[in-house]
């Protein structure tokens, strides 16, 4: 349905994004998973036409859009990271305006505006004017703007930043439900991890610009096949003791999270061993001891030496 080519953006001659290649079909949900500053809004934008690439080009079904965006626009809805409401407005006031806007047909707009408040949640308060929302409420109507022309594609950049877990969980139910019950396609980015997960079937990881990995969740775990992921708790954390453990030769990535160390290590038989002699050898006392199952994150943690959230 979408696809993308050598998609390149730069700014002041840096890539934002570097010839990243894509594609969405029809009905899927594709997460596009990065830390802050990888290329991801950068590169929705340019899918969604509010950016021109520096080269590259972006496809709707065999067709250049770059030039030609009206067909697009038509079948895609953007939620962008900015709400763009009135505050001075009421939500149901701010949905008729942009409503109109959009051009949505008269005799439907009221339906639309009304099933789309359904849908974010927020149909009783529809009265209240925006500025008495909190940031996930308006959040919800930013993206009820995006669904009033019932848009077949739906792009969501970073939906859940910064807002309250009722707000939260109202949108990624609501994600569910449109992909579920109305076939919408979904493109969603976030730096969460969890939420790609949960509601994702394809991944694509982003990076300083690229595409570092890409495929189902389960694809990507496989990365990790030959990788043990053990987290050990201890009584006290020193740099001495992260580079003893960094030494040992099976180790790849040592993560440091308040008294716990996360060590992702080549499998082998001896790595439960070596890790408790390093722990000796630093004086310090193991408490607890865990092999965990690798996640997405630690996936990216492989793939960069860094966290998502770094
Ligand atoms: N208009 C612009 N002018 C100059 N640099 C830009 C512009 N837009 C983005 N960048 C740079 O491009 C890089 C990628 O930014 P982008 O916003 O696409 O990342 P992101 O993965 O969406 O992260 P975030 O979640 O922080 O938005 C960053 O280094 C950013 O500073």
């Amino acid at each position: 349905m979408i696809e993308t080519y050598k998609l390149t953006k730069a700014f002041k001659g840096k890539r934002a994004v570097d010839e990243v290649d894509f594609y969405l079909d029809e009905g899927e949900s594709v997460g596009l998973l990065g830390p802050n500053g990888a290329g991801k809004s950068t590169t929705i934008s340019m899918i969604s036409t509010l950016i021109k690439p520096t080269s590259g080009d972006v496809k709707l079904n065999g067709e250049s859009i770059v030039h030609n965006s009206s067909k697009l626009r038509k079948i895609l809805g953007v939620v962008p990271q900015e709400i763009a409401l009135y505050e001075e407005l009421s939500a149901y006031e701010n949905l008729k305006f942009f409503g109109q806007l959009y051009k949505v047909e008269k005799s439907i707009l009221e339906k639309r505006i009304q099933s789309t408040l359904e849908l974010v949640g927020l149909r009783d308060r529809q009265k209240d004017l925006v500025k008495t929302f909190s940031g996930g409420m308006k959040r919800r109507v930013n993206i009820a703007v995006a669904l009033l022309h019932n848009p077949k594609v739906l792009i969501l950049d970073e939906p859940t930043v910064g807002i309250d877990p009722q707000s939260r969980n109202h949108i990624l139910e609501m994600v569910r439900r449109m992909k579920e019950e109305q076939g919408t396609t979904i493109l969603y980015t976030s730096h969460y991890m969890e939420e790609v997960e949960q509601l994702c079937e394809r991944i694509y990881v982003m990076d300083h610009g690229k595409v570092i990995a890409t495929g189902t969740q389960s694809e990507l775990l496989s990365i990790l096949s030959n990788e043990d992921t053990i987290k050990i708790q201890v009584d006290k954390v020193t740099d001495s003791l992260i580079e003893t453990i960094q030494e040992i030769e099976q180790v790849h990535q040592v993560e440091e999270d308040k008294d716990n160390l996360k060590i992702i290590a080549k499998k082998s038989s001896n790595i439960v061993r070596e890790l408790v002699l390093a722990v000796e050898k630093e004086k310090a006392q193991l408490l607890n001891f865990q092999m965990e199952k690798p996640s997405l994150e630690d996936v990216f943690l492989h793939l960069t030496g860094r966290t998502l959230r770094d």
